[in-house]
């Protein structure tokens, strides 16, 4: 973990603990998780665009007013990915940043219809992030799934490119394991794309759409009655709604938890009032993610801390939210069974030391 992201309220063993957790990741975004050092790399290479490529002034660029401009922010960083190696470099760059914080196995939500929409050949797209996948596989050890997201603002031709990319057998990467929707929610209703996730389901695809992040709890009913979803990106306004709280805690239905994207996009005004708290009182199965790390200055460790510092957990409370993030992954039994021994024989070895 850098220096900058240790929590002072979280004693440095704990951290020292997170830091060799092994950990599932589930809710991230390929283009939002480009390191400063890939958006500096590619803001060089492309002088045009209006993304700084100093470092230090992204710290600034990286500040945002509200979702809005969150969004756009996002959408100048897209638009620095212009080349089918840009996208083998940036997943390749992202596995190898997970690595380096013990995550076994993550799922990437890729949003094909940006890269394809600015010109990049689909096919090509697919090659580099699968020989992405398997060169981090091989190399970092870190096993990658992709989840192809709608990114709904963009209306229904998105809807329906995302839907062709993820289900055409020609063209379908064989790492792809889940389909989303992302982007603003105001506006957007949800309901409007259940045919694009029927078509996604029915080809045997996760659904796991964003929702709940910056609307109230009808967008959360919505996605579990229109869209199937099997978990819930944010999810976070759900604590406004004991009913549904009931519901997601009965069913099962994971929240993927993102605390300081929360704060940084401002859905929620300070991590004090995060709900999480909320979600694990009523026995919500949270999982703990990222977002876009680099854009909100965390990474996975550091959502770890936050966690255990608004849980109040000690380690085996942090091995289990690690073994949450696995439970509700999509990998088989197998894979599930082997990173959850991993994380038990961590913890018990770290304790007994
Ligand atoms: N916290 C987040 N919550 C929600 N989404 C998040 C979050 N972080 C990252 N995203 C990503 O932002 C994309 C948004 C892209 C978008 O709105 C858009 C609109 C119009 C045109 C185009 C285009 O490409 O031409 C794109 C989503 O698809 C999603 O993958
Ligand atoms: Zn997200």
């Amino acid at each position: 973990m850098t220096e900058h992201l240790v929590d002072p309220d979280v004693p440095r063993d704990l951290h020292a603990f997170i830091a060799g957790l092994p950990k599932a990741e589930l809710h991230v975004h390929h283009v939002g998780s480009a390191s400063p050092r890939i958006v500096s790399e590619l803001a060089a290479r492309h002088p045009d665009s209006k993304v700084p490529s100093d470092p230090e002034a992204l710290v600034d660029y990286f500040t945002f007013t509200d979702f809005a401009h969150f969004i756009d922010v996002y959408l100048s960083v897209v638009d620095l990915i212009r080349t089918p190696e840009d996208v083998r470099l940036l997943t390749y760059e992202v596995a190898r940043d997970m690595a380096r914080q013990q995550v076994r196995y993550a799922e990437l939500t890729i949003t094909p219809f940006s890269s394809t929409r600015r010109g990049i050949d689909e096919g090509a797209f697919m090659d580099a992030i699968e020989d992405a996948r398997k060169a981090a596989e091989a190399e970092f050890g870190t096993v990658l799934r992709w989840c192809f997201d709608i990114p709904g603002e963009a209306g229904l031709e998105s809807a329906e490119e995302t839907a062709r990319l993820a289900t055409d057998d020609r063209l379908r990467p064989e790492g792809l394991v889940s389909f989303g929707l992302g982007g603003p929610e105001i506006g957007v209703a949800r309901p409007q794309f259940k045919p694009y996730f029927d078509r996604a389901i029915a080809a045997g695809l996760h659904s796991v759409p964003h929702a709940g992040e910056t609307t109230g709890p009808q967008t959360v009913w919505d996605a579990l009655t229109e869209l199937r979803a099997e978990r819930i990106g944010h999810g976070t306004s759900s604590a406004q709604d004991p009913k549904l709280l009931a519901h997601l805690a009965e069913r099962r239905i994971p929240l993927e938890v993102c605390p300081t994207s929360n704060i940084a996009t401002r859905a929620v005004r300070t991590l004090d009032e995060h709900p999480i708290k909320e979600f694990s009182r009523a026995g919500v199965l949270v999982t703990i993610n990222s977002d876009d790390p680099p854009m909100f200055g965390t990474d996975l460790n550091n959502e770890y801390a936050v966690a255990a510092r608004l849980l109040g957990l000690d380690e085996r409370g942090l091995a289990d939210l690690a073994k949450n993030g696995v439970e509700a992954s999509f990998l088989d039994a197998p894979g599930k069974a082997r990173i959850a021994d991993e994380i038990d024989t961590y913890t018990a070895n770290w304790l007994a030391s």
